[in-house]
């Protein structure tokens, strides 16, 4: 076991070959904040008496819903034996990541900016659809994986069975999966000894212009916004000026340092290094997540790849209850807005409601906690809309037009609708499957494929519209799955036509502000099934699925090259025909009834 470091490296001054940056991923409830507390206590960068639960957590909404909302970035000290088997110092970078869904471009820059990653199981839960995303999101960085199971110490863990699925699943030994309790702190020192060991050094050209990631911004009342970045290339030092690649805003560094666990101003930092950046700008659009940081002085030709301008993908109306609060409505959104740049927002009035916002959203979870708080920190009474989403509408004369509100749909001719749809992975025990899927093809899903990772658990994935899934597919999954499936969705770029003129099974209400776009294959909710056609040839195509759990790699393969496994449900197309064909009968004998 290790003692804990007596002599903390200093920043701007480590040598690359002692830094480890690593993050934790985990599906949500694990215990990820949870170990990293014990971390932060047994590498004594937290004292016993200052220590409280969910450390990290800073957030009021993070702490009392046991979330993490925004990602941390600490640096421990910790001595470990060196390859000749030598006590050394190192630095360990521990970069604590979102754990919802919502945040998934978040946690894929937060893993850009590190080597290796903890996958941490719960040893009583075992492998959840977003163990299994944020697995795939490390491969797709090459992160080094280290397996390991949590909650050791509780009556119900099954360290061995679930040592079996998560070693199957990464392809290692079952023995190779590390064993820990973040509650007593049993095994948290051999596993630091083991990021130490497994995970590389970062390698950078520590002579080339300075290039470092942003993977985080936060707006902090006193000092501005609070950049955080892992250093690739060069290094940056206090008082220089900076340029944002993206926007060519530059900056003068007012601060610079790192993390551990308080800020603490440093003479700057080097090649894989990871800290913070104050700049006094006051908009934390200034400095967006995965932009490129550089030295304004000798300024670097290219950009780290990766960048993306965050995108709402949620759309509802917010108004307040009392018409007078409008002004308050506008400053608090105006100030929320500095701490968030994901948040759009534009003005709409309704009829019914009066004055108030259409504000867009990374998904539901943003949507509640931005609500949260609105009512909580700015006092505000507010009716929010139902969520929609944003449909494409492409006019005969070629004219595209977005549409976020079914009262917007154009009049005229219209050739084409599209609209977004994420890609989701369900993990359930076998017995569900068939409810899971009458479910996805209720709310027109596409299955893209179904493996076996052990004989009771097995894991499907599907294309959904994400209008499908806004409202309450994740409700209905876990009461038809009697709360055993777990769920993860990821966007997609992709908007495949869900009208055009040769299918034509699109209709939008233009009623009220609370009215729901809705297609002519689901009219409303229950009033059109899928024909049974459909269905039976789905349960044909689901005998054929996998017994052989794929490994990981295998299964990231099949996504990179967009192929989808061996079983596919009908063709989406072939199914929205038919389904259409049965509505448009249905049509007919009601107007002839
Ligand atoms: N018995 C036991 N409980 C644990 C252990 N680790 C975490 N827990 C409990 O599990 C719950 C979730 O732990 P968190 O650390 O908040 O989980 P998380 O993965 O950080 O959650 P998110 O931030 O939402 O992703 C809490 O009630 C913890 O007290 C452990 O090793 N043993």
């Amino acid at each position: 076991m290790s003692p804990m470091a007596r002599t903390a490296l200093q920043p701007h001054a480590t040598p690359p070959h002692l830094i480890r940056n690593f993050c934790i991923i985990a599906h949500i409830d694990h215990g990820k904040s949870t170990l990293a507390d014990r971390m932060l206590q047994k590498t004594g960068v937290v004292e016993e008496r200052q220590m409280r639960a969910q450390y990290l957590d800073r957030m009021d909404i993070e702490r009392e819903r046991g979330i993490t909302i925004k990602s941390q970035a600490v640096r421990m000290p910790w001595e470990a034996p060196d390859a000749e088997g030598d006590p050394e110092v190192y630095c360990l970078n521990m970069i604590d990541t979102p754990g919802h869904v919502d945040f998934t471009y978040e946690v894929s820059r937060s893993l850009a900016a590190c080597e290796g990653a903890v996958l941490l199981v719960d040893a009583a839960q075992g492998i959840e659809a977003q163990t299994l995303a944020n697995l795939y999101l490390a491969m797709e960085n090459d992160l080094t994986i280290i397996p390991v199971l949590n909650k050791i110490d509780l009556p119900a863990a099954q360290p061995e069975k679930y040592a079996e699925e998560l070693a199957r699943l990464i392809g290692c030994e079952p023995e190779d999966c590390l064993r820990v309790s973040g509650k007593t702190g049993e095994g948290v020192e051999e596993l630091l000894d083991q990021i130490v060991a497994q995970i590389p050094p970062p390698v950078g050209d520590a002579d080339a212009p300075a290039r470092a990631m942003i993977f985080d911004s936060v707006y902090d009342t006193y000092r501005g916004v609070v950049t955080y970045v892992r250093v690739i290339d060069g290094n940056l030092n206090p008082r220089e000026r900076i340029v944002m690649m993206s926007t060519k805003a530059q900056h003068e560094l007012l601060e610079i340092g790192v993390i551990s666990p308080e800020p603490t101003p440093g003479k700057g930092l080097g090649v894989g290094e990871v800290g913070y950046l104050i700049t006094g700008v006051k908009d934390v659009r200034q400095s967006r997540v995965g932009d490129t940081v550089t030295n304004a002085g000798k300024p670097a030709s290219e950009a780290l790849g990766g960048y993306r301008d965050p995108r709402p993908m949620v759309f509802s109306g917010l108004y307040p209850i009392d018409g007078s609060d409008y002004p308050d409505l506008r400053d608090a959104l105006d100030k929320l807005k500095l701490n968030d740049a994901a948040l759009v927002y534009e003005p709409e009035t309704s009829a019914a409601l009066g004055f108030g916002f259409r504000v867009g959203f990374l998904g539901m979870l943003h949507l509640e906690i931005v609500r949260e708080r609105l009512e909580r920190e700015f006092g505000l009474d507010l009716i929010s809309t139902m969520p929609n989403v944003e449909y494409e509408v492409v006019m005969d004369d070629k004219k595209v037009v977005e549409v976020t509100n079914p009262s917007e749909f154009p009049g005229g001719k219209i050739s084409q609708v599209s609209e977004p749809v994420v890609r989701a992975t369900i993990l359930a025990p076998s017995e569900y499957v068939g409810a899971i899927m009458e479910l996805c093809q209720q709310r027109r899903g596409s299955l893209r494929g179904m493996d076996y990772l052990s004989e009771d658990r097995v894991e499907m994935r599907y294309t959904l519209p994400l209008a499908e899934i806004v409202f309450d597919f994740f409700d209905q999954l876990k009461s038809r799955t009697r709360g055993y499936a777990s769920s993860t969705t990821s966007p997609t770029a992709s908007r495949p036509p869900t009208w055009s003129r040769s299918t034509s099974c699109c209709r939008a209400s233009r009623s009220t502000r609370s009215a729901r776009s809705c297609t002519r294959t689901r009219p409303t909710p229950t009033a059109c099934r899928w024909p049974p056609s459909c269905a039976s040839s789905s349960r044909a195509s689901s005998s054929r699925c996998r017994s052989r759990p794929p490994s990981a790699r295998e299964s990231l393969r099949e996504r990179r090259s967009g192929r989808s496994a061996r079983t596919s449900s009908p063709s989406a197309t072939a199914a929205t025909s038919a389904a259409s064909a049965s509505c448009s009968r249905s049509r007919r004998r009601a107007r002839s009834g």
